[in-house]
């Protein structure tokens, strides 16, 4: 019987091209799966993995730590008097363990079994998709004849699996971070179903991972905005917009409503998980790290919460004639604003009603008049290749449903007779083989001790700014909106169809707008559709943005231009300017790009 070790061995690991790459081994263990006794597994956690590895290496599951969010260690709960008798139930074997929190007044205390619960959301690929599924691997420590004793064992596993997923060095104290997610929810978002998502989703994830949350649930537009304003955001490990692009939106220029903007961005990283019907930031975060995007599938996004990995982005500073603005997503004039606004009224069908108001508009096609200014950059040859879409579009995942059909039912292993013994300070003690079950997919609902939900009146944290609303952020290179323009900037002019600006790779979650932008490259990409363009062009250029083959094209009447400032002139008073798809006031605009000033939270995943 090999014995458990914390160890720094070296080991060689044939990674899945064949390369061979050496990992560090921290934690090493016989256990038995089961029902299929005297079959002994070694489960190993190194700095990259967990595997469990078939004794005879006939069979072996890996788990890449990035795929792991969090471990719990439970004991198993006492069970009702009289329970299990029922003639109407039997179960096969055993029944179904059933675990509490070793704090729980509820425990069996007969059961000196620890058992630990690791959460994992693996990234499986097939040839036609690409999916998370959850996994909880349970392992039952019971070498000893104390629970405190089996405990221990458990708790050094946990301990070192949570310092190895918070990137710490691994000591016997669980990495601490008090810090509350500060996650503001818009319930009118989409289709009405963030609250709904955010519990059944996301909480789920929180809870597994020992996250705790602040939640509240906003009362109305602007609350977003007033609630960041107003608070002192250093108590938030990070705020995050549950919903479409507009509660982000809010929440960013909230922070540039604060006097310390710079540090608060800085300090306090945002993050989005798609609730809305455009959600072309949380496409385009997936689009960039290789994570599968799945309508209300929320996983991936998920775990960016978790793991708190950061990336910068840049921002757009927007100036109308009346105010000043931060975007983080787009600039719309024309045709695409159109259906933004207009198609409002059919935002109880979701995403689908950009799709159904585009074919309306198409047949009621618009002309607009004005002039387009912009500081073109001239080379973007440093910018990478583009980058096509990942997922196949009919990818199915299981990734976060709770108690799918497969889930496996828990068998404890006490009528497995293998009885082992092992020698630690001196003394024998008995030792019983413990057991794990891969691929349970099987989901529990905590609630994290310290985790808060509000959705009515707004208390707690210090003011830290100003109440009153007045636009900070960096020092615009513009000239005022009415002024003269440098002369080395390029201009159009006439009847337009339609002009967009975006410095995202997605603006919806089907609109690969950008193929070549990145989160942060000070590039903002211009588009511009001249009237006088057939619908049959325009409607295939609406389709080639489902998988960005519009990009390609520039000709007489398209054009994408790569540009770090521009200026739109609208003529007459009627139509429509979004910027991040919010409705602003129609007349002259400018823009210009600010590289590196958010920061986001994004997944962990191994570019
Ligand atoms: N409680 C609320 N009641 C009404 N409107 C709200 C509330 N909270 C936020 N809003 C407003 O709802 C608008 C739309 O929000 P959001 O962007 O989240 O959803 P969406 O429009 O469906 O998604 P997307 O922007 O991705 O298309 C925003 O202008 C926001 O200010």
């Amino acid at each position: 019987m090999a014995q458990p070790k914390l160890s720094e061995d070296v080991y060689n690991v044939k990674n899945g091209d064949n390369a061979v790459s050496k990992e560090t081994v921290y934690l090493e263990e016989t256990f038995y799966i089961r029902l299929k006794k005297k079959t002994p597994f070694r489960v190993r956690l190194t700095s990259n993995r967990l595997s469990l590895i078939k004794d005879d290496s006939s069979k072996e599951q890996t788990i890449p730590l990035q795929d792991i969010i969090g471990s719990k260690c439970m004991r198993s709960k006492r069970r009702r008097v009289g329970a299990g008798s029922c003639v109407c139930r039997s179960f096969v074997g055993k029944p179904p363990l059933k675990v509490v929190d070793e704090d729980s007044g509820d425990l069996d205390e007969n059961d000196i079994s620890a058992y630990l619960y690791i959460y994992a959301y693996n990234l499986k690929r097939s040839r036609r998709s690409l999916k998370r599924e959850r996994t909880t691997i349970t392992l039952q420590f019971r070498s000893y004849d104390k629970y405190e004793d089996n405990n221990r064992e458990a708790q050094r596993w946990r301990n070192t699996i949570k310092c190895l997923i918070a990137n710490e060095p691994i000591t016997n104290v669980v990495p601490q971070n008090d810090k509350k997610l500060l996650i503001l929810i818009n319930p009118k978002s989409g289709s009405g179903k963030a609250v709904e998502l955010f519990q059944t989703k996301v909480a789920t994830i929180l809870n597994e991972a020992e996250i705790p949350y602040y939640l509240r649930v906003t009362e109305s537009a602007q609350y977003a905005r007033d609630y960041i304003r107003t608070r002192d955001v250093y108590c938030w490990r990070g705020v995050v917009a549950v919903g479409g692009d507009g509660v982000l939106f809010e929440i960013l220029n909230g922070m540039f409503e604060r006097l310390d903007w710079q540090q608060a961005l800085a300090e306090v990283p945002l993050a989005i998980i798609p609730c809305g019907s455009g959600n072309g930031l949380a496409r385009t975060i997936c689009h960039h790290y290789n994570e599968p995007y799945i309508t209300h599938n929320l996983t991936g996004l998920s775990m960016a919460l978790v793991r708190g990995k950061t990336a910068n982005m840049d921002v757009v500073r927007v100036e109308t004639k009346s105010k000043i603005m931060y975007s983080f997503l787009s600039v719309g004039w024309g045709l695409l604003a159109d259906i933004d606004i207009e198609s409002e009224k059919l935002r109880v069908i979701g995403g689908q009603r950009f799709t159904l108001w585009a074919l309306a508009r198409l047949i009621g096609l618009r002309k607009y008049k004005g002039v387009i200014h912009y500081a073109r950059i001239k080379d973007v040859s440093n910018l990478p290749k583009p980058k096509l879409p990942l997922t196949i579009s009919h990818s199915v995942s299981h990734d976060g449903e709770l108690d799918s059909p497969d889930t496996e039912d828990f068998v404890d292993c006490y009528e497995n007779t293998e009885t082992l013994t092992n020698v630690v300070n001196g003394k024998r003690h008995k030792r019983v083989d413990s057991w794990h079950s891969t691929n349970s997919r099987r989901s529990t609902f905590y609630s994290t001790r310290g985790s808060e939900y509000h959705s009515v009146t707004s208390s707690g944290s210090e003011m830290r700014s100003p109440v009153h609303a007045c636009m900070h952020g960096p020092a615009s290179h513009l000239p005022s909106l009415m002024s003269q323009l440098p002369s080395h900037w390029e201009r159009e002019e006439g009847e337009f169809v339609m002009a967009y600006v975006s410095y995202q790779a997605y603006i919806g979650e089907d609109l690969l707008f950008a193929p070549r932008s990145q989160l942060s490259d000070g590039v903002m990409w211009l588009l511009i559709i001249k009237a006088g363009i057939t619908r049959s062009q325009i409607f295939s250029f609406l389709m080639g943005m489902s998988h960005g083959s519009h990009s390609e094209i520039n000709g007489e009447y398209i054009k994408m231009i790569p540009v770090s400032a521009f200026r739109l002139v609208p003529e007459g008073p009627n139509g429509y300017i979004t910027v991040d798809g919010e409705l602003v006031e129609y007349g002259p605009i400018q823009a210009e790009i600010f590289p590196n000033i958010v920061n986001l939270l994004v997944p962990n995943n191994n570019l």
